[in-house]
């Protein structure tokens, strides 16, 4: 029998096979759009972490459209932040599912997850600090009776 990962992809009916091999289809795509949707409900659901990310870079994405900053700087920090917590909560159920009990291996790997994420949303806050401190700064300065 072919090992795993070299056996052929079956494809879903109605869907196109390219030259590599591969299954392009609209509907394999959404279907895997809707796992990972489902991916996104469960970490917003079950992880207070998650969902404060998730409102503060809302609100620092309408902070830099409406003071016209730059909002790629901004969406691409915050998109690391998410992705990194969508990963650690990926991992931590992994390491749950395989290592009920405690280990230090487990300990390693849950706690180099979380560090990335810290690492990613102070790197997110120097960011955030960086492209809309000045214009925030200036629009207070132009409030009457400040600066
Ligand atoms: N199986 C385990 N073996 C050893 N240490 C563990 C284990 N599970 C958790 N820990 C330690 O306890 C800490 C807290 O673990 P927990 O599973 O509550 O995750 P967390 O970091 O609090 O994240 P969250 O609040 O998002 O669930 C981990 O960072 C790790 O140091």
């Amino acid at each position: 029998m072919t090992p795993g990962p070299l056996r052929a992809r079956r494809c879903l009916p109605g869907e196109a096979v390219n030259s590599a091999g591969s299954a392009l289809s609209w509907k394999r795509w959404r279907r895997s759009a809707g796992f990972a949707w489902a991916g996104v409900t469960h970490a917003y659901r079950t992880q207070p972490n998650f969902r404060i990310e998730t409102w503060a870079a809302a609100l620092a994405a309408l902070l830099a459209l409406w003071l016209r900053a730059p909002l790629a700087p901004v969406a691409l920090a915050c998109a690391l932040v998410l992705a990194l917590e969508l990963v650690n909560t990926a991992l931590e159920a992994v390491v749950d599912l395989v290592s009920p009990e405690r280990h230090p291996l487990a300990k390693v790997a849950k706690d180099a997850a979380a560090a990335a994420v810290l690492l990613a949303s102070l790197g997110a806050l120097l960011v955030g600090l960086s492209t809309l401190g000045p214009p925030l700064w200036a629009w207070l300065r132009g409030l009457p009776g400040v600066g």
